[in-house]
Order: structure tokens, then C-alpha cells, then sequence
């Protein structure tokens, strides 16, 4: 089943009054892995929609060798609806009938079982889809594009959601379609998966298109020389100095602490299962772990969002009493600026405005309209929102800057408050470019410095170990190993599946 070739060629996009592409030309070949890369709101997103047929185009041509051939996208937010199930979602605008046009849900359950062993994807089909981990829900999106037949899969940012290991499986999912010829096309910020598995790359740049070639396999036996020469054309320049965490003093207290959180799921499952950990003042520790392993309860946990949690949350020698009215989250948050993995379930309100999103929370405690709009601009300026216009419309911003508005938030406000003490972050970058990646990079250092406990949660190993002064690894909902940040891939990966002796 051999996919299409896919030449689009100088094409342009345009919302409104905004240009998305000014000019993007590529061909895309099936049988290899076509990587595009670039900086956030180069139009990446764009290049793919438009490659699909549902972006604004207002020139140029988009030419599908065969017109029949179905092509499927899976965007960077899921579109899964979160009440049914895995199965339901799987099926859904393609459902199976038996008699009568009745749904046959035996049916489309051989057949998704049948998917799920040739491609290795493995989703639990009858769970609903609002309880998968974000990892699951991610292969559920590419499973629904397959079972529909595509030969032409476009992926926004597949792997921002995954954990290495479980990137590295969809790279080797996704190279045995190509192998079997269809067309793939992957948009990403990580360079190393493009460095390790692309067979073609190009790269975008303010709305173009500026650099386009297939990378040769012995180009892989010199990494940093590709990376450098991919980093400078993203950036248009040369890349930002990498970020280390501040010094650590020998006798900083501990500023932070958890001791022995349990939390069960609506099925009986102990998603935290005495969990304990110990923040410093001016500590910023790393938390690695596969995805639904408790990272994302562990957040809500800390942020005084999950009601039926047991233990102690204790900063600064006291225990938190539990959040019941909102006046007590008001002062947990005083205290604690927490960013949530899913930043669309828990921080940006799509139809707000930029500016609103940028002061969410902070209603009347910032002096009046002219003191609000100072403190927006300058969080625009100083995380680099682009486009800088506070009026837009969030849902309209590009994924990573949206991401930047939700942690630029929440770290500046932290740092201004009296009262701060903790910054909880669930996967900071996700989603942002090396550049952006970097400020942000910037702002939690200098949180550290201000004295704060930081814990970063975060599927990158990279980050972690540039930022951490150490490493925890969570495993079943518990902190399982302890390791320096120097450790290994292999070493971090293998504590991670809860290998004894990591
Ligand atoms: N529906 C829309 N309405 C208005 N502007 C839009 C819309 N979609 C995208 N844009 C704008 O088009 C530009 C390109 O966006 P796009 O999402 O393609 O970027 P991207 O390269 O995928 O970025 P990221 O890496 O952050 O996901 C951005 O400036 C964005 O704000």
C-alpha cells in the first residue's frame, strides 16, 4: 500500500489579517520519515493543515499524486471525545454496522485488536478516554487515522506528549509504515529524534520554508555538526547558551515536603502510593518517570486539586490543611504556582484574550486597567509571546506560544509574591522552540535563586539534566530512585520501567 506523493508549492496562508506561510515549498515522499522543524509560529502547524486541505490557502499549489489517497492528521490537540470510550472514539465517523445498520462493536473490536498488534500501538479499549494518560490517548489518535485507511499521516508534535521510550516506539511504529510505504510527515521540536530517524528535513522560518534535504545515513554518525548547522536555520542565527541550575547551599533547608501521598482512581487503582520527596530552598529537582506513572495527579495533588488525596503536603515546616472553599486554594496559591501538563484542561482559556489568560487568577489583586496592561506587556516581552498583541484571541496563538503565556504566567507571578515558596512544573516545554525553551529555562533558574523550591516534572531527560540539582524517579505512583544528574539515558530509562538495579 504504497502512500502519495504530496507536492505543495509556494504556498500561502492567511488568517484574517495574519500571515501563517508566506512561502513554503515541499515534497513529501513515501517511504521515508519527513521531519519539519522550526521556531514556535513559524507555520508548521499550518504547512501540514494546508497539506491536508484545511488551511486558508491564498496561493500557490498543493498537488496529491493520488487524489484517493486518504490522508490523515494527528493534530497537537487531541480530538477525542472524552466521555466514550477508546473503542467508541476509535470507530467514530467510521463505525462497522451488522444488520439493520445496528453498530457492530464486536466488529470494530477485531478490528482495532487486529491494528493494535501489526502496529504495536496498544490503547486499552474499553477505558474511557477522559481517564487514558495523554500517551494513551496519543496512540488511540494515530490507531483512528489507520483504521480509516490512510496512506498519508501528518503528525503535529507527536512525541511533546511522550516519554522517551515511548517516543522512541512510535519512531520505530511509524518507520515500519514508511518501510511499507506510506507517506509521513512529523512535525517536532526535538532534535534528536530528527537526527536519529528522519530520512528528510525541512525547515520552516517565520513562514517559509528555508532549508529542505534528506539526510544521508552517515550524516547520523556525526550528530552535533547536524544539530548545529539544523539549530542555526531554525533560529536564523546562533543558538542561546544552555541553562544550569544555581548554586545549591550546603545547609538550605528543606522547604518543601511530601510524605506518604496515596491517591485512588475511581477503578480502586493507587495512582499515588506513598509518595514522599523533599524540596530544598533553591532547589530545583527533576522528576522523571512514563507517562501515568503519577505525574499528573502528583501536580494536581501539590496545586490542591485532587479533594481525596491522603498524607501531608508540608511547605515551610507546615502542613497544608486540605483545600475546601477557594479561598483556601487562593492561599495555597499565594504560596505555589503550579503549571499543569495539559494546558488546555488546566491554564488557557481558548476564547479569552492573551492578555486575560496572561493575568488569569490575579483579579483584583493587581491596582487598576493601566497597571494590568504593564504587567501584561511585560510578561509578552519578557517570554517572548509572539505574535505580542494582548487582544488576540489565545486559540489563535501557535501550541508553543500558548505554552509560553502558561508558564510566563505563573512563574512571574510566583516571583512577585510575598509569600512564595514552591514552583510545581508539569512539562514546561512542551511544544517550545530552542529559543523559547531557553527563556523559560531562564525564569525557573532565576526562581531558584530567588530562593524557591522547583520541582519540574518533565518527559524531557535533557531538560532534567541541565536543570536539576537532582533526579527522582516515579514509578506506580512512588519515588523509586534517586540519581545525579549526569546519569545516563540508559540509566534514567531503565529506572523509569522500575528496574532494581538503575
Ligand atoms: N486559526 C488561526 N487564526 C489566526 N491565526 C492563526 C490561526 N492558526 C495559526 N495562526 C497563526 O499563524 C502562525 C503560524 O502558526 P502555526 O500554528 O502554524 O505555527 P507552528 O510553527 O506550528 O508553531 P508551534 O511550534 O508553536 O506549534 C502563528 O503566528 C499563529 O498565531
Amino acid at each position: 500500500m504504497r502512500g502519495p506523493v504530496m507536492k505543495i508549492e509556494d504556498i500561502a496562508v492567511r488568517y484574517g489579517d495574519c500571515w501563517s506561510i508566506r512561502s513554503a515549498t515541499i515534497t513529501l515522499e513515501p517511504g521515508v520519515i519527513h521531519a519539519i522543524l522550526g521556531e514556535n509560529g513559524a507555520g508548521k502547524s499550518t504547512l501540514l493543515k494546508a497539506a491536508a486541505g484545511f488551511a486558508p490557502r491564498v496561493a500557490g499549489t498543493v498537488r496529491i499524486e493520488d487524489g484517493a489517497a486518504a490522508i490523515g492528521m494527528v493534530h497537537q490537540h487531541f480530538m477525542l471525545v472524552s466521555a466514550f470510550t477508546a473503542l467508541e472514539n476509535l470507530v467514530l465517523g467510521s463505525e462497522p454496522t451488522g444488520s439493520f445498520g445496528r453498530l457492530d462493536l464486536a466488529k470494530a473490536r477485531r478490528e482495532a485488536e487486529a491494528l493494535m498488534e501489526k502496529t504495536g500501538l496498544r490503547v486499552n479499549l474499553d477505558a474511557r478516554t477522559s481517564d487514558l494518560a495523554v500517551g494513551e490517548r496519543q496512540r488511540l489518535e494515530i490507531l483512528r487515522v489507520l483504521y480509516r485507511g490512510a496512506r498519508a499521516i501528518l503528525l503535529d508534535e507527536p512525541t511533546a506528549v511522550l516519554s522517551p521510550l515511548e517516543a522512541e516506539e512510535l519512531y520505530t511504529t511509524l518507520g515500519a509504515l514508511a518501510e511499507g510505504g506510506a507517506t509521513i510527515a512529523v512535525v517536532t521540536h526535538r532534535m534528536d529524534e530528527v537526527i536519529r530517524f528522519a530520512g528528510h528535513v525541512t525547515i520552516m522560518r517565520r513562514g517559509r520554508t528555508v532549508l529542505s534535504r534528506p539526510i544521508a545515513a552517515d550524516e547520523r554518525d556525526h550528530p552535533k555538526r547536524l544539530e548545529d548547522e539544523l539549530t542555526r536555520a531554525i533560529m536564523g542565527g546562533e543558538p542561546p547558551p544552555e541553562a544550569s541550575p544555581p548554586a545549591l547551599a550546603e545547609d538550605a533547608e528543606i522547604a518543601f515536603s511530601i510524605e506518604d501521598l496515596v491517591l485512588v482512581d475511581a477503578t480502586g487503582k493507587r495512582v499515588l502510593d506513598g509518595l514522599n520527596l523533599a524540596v530544598k530552598k533553591g532547589e530545583i529537582v527533576g522528576i522523571a518517570g512514563i507517562e501515568g506513572n503519577g505525574q499528573r495527579e502528583l501536580v494536581r495533588a501539590v496545586a490542591g486539586l485532587e479533594p481525596g488525596v491522603a498524607g501531608s503536603i508540608v511547605l515551610g515546616g507546615a502542613r497544608l490543611p486540605a483545600v475546601r472553599t477557594t479561598e483556601d486554594l487562593r492561599k495555597r496559591r499565594r504560596a505555589i504556582a503550579v503549571v499543569h501538563e495539559d494546558r488546555h484542561a488546566d491554564g488557557l482559556m481558548l476564547d479569552a484574550s492573551v492578555g486575560d489568560n496572561l493575568v488569569l487568577g490575579e483579579l483584583g489583586q493587581i491596582d487598576g486597567p493601566s497597571a494590568e496592561a504593564a504587567l501584561i506587556k511585560h510578561r509578552i516581552d519578557r517570554f517572548g509571546v509572539n505574535p505580542p498583541d494582548a487582544a488576540r484571541r489565545a486559540g489563535e496563538l501557535s501550541g508553543g506560544n500558548q505554552q509560553k503565556v502558561v508558564v510566563g504566567r505563573a512563574l512571574d507571578r510566583i516571583e512577585a509574591s510575598p509569600e512564595r515558596a514552591l514552583v510545581v512544573l508539569g512539562q514546561p516545554t512542551r511544544g517550545v522552540d530552542v529559543g523559547a525553551a531557553a527563556t523559560i529555562h531562564g525564569a525557573i533558574v532565576t526562581a531558584a535563586e530567588k530562593g524557591l523550591a522547583v520541582l519540574v516534572v518533565s518527559a524531557d531527560l535533557g531538560e532534567l539534566r541541565r536543570l536539576s540539582h537532582r533526579i527522582l524517579v516515579l514509578h506506580r505512583g512512588r519515588i523509586v530512585t534517586e540519581l545525579p544528574p549526569t546519569s545516563s539515558d540508559d540509566v534514567i530509562g531503565r529506572a523509569m520501567l522500575g528496574m532494581e538495579d538503575a
